[in-house]
């Protein structure tokens, strides 16, 4: 859709439309600051001064006061060992955190689960260096199918001073044409392909139409790591081979899933219960949720994520884990068909979500980047050491332009 009809389309009283789709444009309008009031938050939940069983009841209530949502806050398992957890963005370094880490359970949502302020600053520093180093082969990305990028990947080669290198297109890519430089047609994302046409950089180096790494690198919209997942057939691509995920995503990911309290989520009396037959083998997420498969989504500040189910898995119910870096967005999550009205979650970097059983079949997406969100600990001036990075300003940068980072992981079998 081109931005003209987009912009016309979000002004125009929707008569058809799903309730989803009324949600997206409300959220992808861009004509006046979104109201965030309207976004469940963990800050402006109501929590009750008793606890249940573990287990703590709250409502958020919205800002224009026409929603209230009815949530609880669960204790987690002990998350020491990925460095993990609310109680560590607190306490001082070298103290032992742990033992009031919490989730969120949003029964509405049944199989959902949010972790707010999950990752400590460093660690999402971390992250986002790994997340951007490892988008290189035999990790792909949607760049790959069009473009010969550096064998180091585009990230390494600009980190390495070689923004200026050309980067000639595939065979397959002069057969699709000119200006085509991104396309995950699918999951479909489209990860916003807007202002993905080069503009021809001036003067005699690189030669006119040549396309740059400093080109190229705003464009990358997506990574997969561990298993090649197509995003244009919708399948797995099993013969490429196992590639291991990033080790701390992997940390992360797996930690959450397994320290999480299933028998808080998925339990027949409050706070949630899982309905219809599939019913997840839940207890023994905690031994052998083991992660395989995911991929790293790449925002800028203009892009978005059309609703849709990730249903390519074998195991269609054990957790999909996802993780917030960068600049802040608005992620809607509703039920089986558009027609339910979907939820907005504000999510912040440092903010992780898993979604299971249920929960893996309800229609989900991201309307919204937030412009101005970038933590200060995330810019390019902030000075404490990072792991895995040389120098972390490049990688400030690129956050500060606009970017969020999502890594999404799920086990495939
Ligand atoms: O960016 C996000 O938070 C969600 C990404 C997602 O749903 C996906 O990659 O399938
Ligand atoms: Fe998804």
């Amino acid at each position: 859709m081109s931005r003209k009809k987009r912009t016309a389309a979000a002004t125009t009283a929707p008569t058809n439309l799903t309730a989803f789709r009324c949600a997206e444009r409300l959220w992808k309008d861009r004509s006046s600051n979104p109201d965030l009031s309207l976004a469940f938050d963990p800050r402006r939940i109501l929590w009750e001064d008793e606890t249940f069983e573990g287990r703590t009841r709250g409502v958020w209530p919205s800002g224009d006061g026409a929603q209230e949502e009815v949530c609880w806050r669960v204790p987690m398992g002990d998350l020491a060992e990925a460095g993990m957890g609310q109680t560590r963005w607190w306490k001082g370094k070298g103290r032992e955190g742990g033992g009031d880490d919490y989730a969120i359970v949003i029964p509405r949502i049944p199989g959902l689960v949010f972790f707010p302020r999950i990752l400590p600053e460093a660690l999402q520093r971390a992250l986002v260096v790994e997340t951007l180093q490892h988008a290189r082969r035999p990790n792909l990305t949607q760049l790959d199918k069009l473009y010969d990028l550096p064998s180091e990947g585009l990230w390494n080669a600009w980190t390495t001073g070689k923004g200026e290198e050309v980067v000639e297109r595939t065979a397959d890519a002069a057969a699709v044409g000119p200006g085509v430089t991104a396309g995950p047609s699918a999951a479909a994302n489209a990860l916003g392909l807007e202002g993905a046409t080069k503009t021809a950089p001036k003067g005699a180096e690189p030669a006119q139409g040549a396309v740059t790494v400093r080109d190229l690198l705003p464009k990358l919209r997506w990574a997969n790591v561990g298993w090649f997942y197509d995003w244009t057939t919708k399948r797995y691509e099993f013969d490429r081979g196992f590639v291991s995920l990033p080790p701390l995503v992997h940390l992360c990911c797996r930690a959450l899933a397994r320290q999480t309290p299933w028998q808080h989520v998925f339990s027949n009396d409050k706070p949630s219960s899982l309905s219809g037959k599939a019913s997840p083998d839940w207890r023994r997420w905690k031994d052998v949720y083991d992660p395989d498969a995911g991929i790293v989504n790449f925002y800028q500040l203009k892009d978005s994520l059309t609703s849709h189910v990730d249903q390519a898995e074998v195991d269609a119910v054990s957790p999909l884990v996802s993780l917030s870096l960068g600049h802040s967005s608005v992620f809607l999550v509703g039920g089986t068909d558009r027609d339910t009205p979907p939820l907005a979650i504000l999510l912040r970097s440092g903010d992780g979500l898993c979604m299971a059983g249920a929960g893996r079949r309800v229609y989900h997406g991201l309307p919204r980047v937030l412009e101005g969100s970038l933590p200060v600990y995330l810019r390019a001036s902030q000075d404490e050491a990072v792991q895995g990075a040389d120098d972390w300003r490049l990688y400030g940068e690129y956050l500060e332009r606009g970017a969020r980072i999502n890594v999404n992981v799920r086990s495939v079998f």
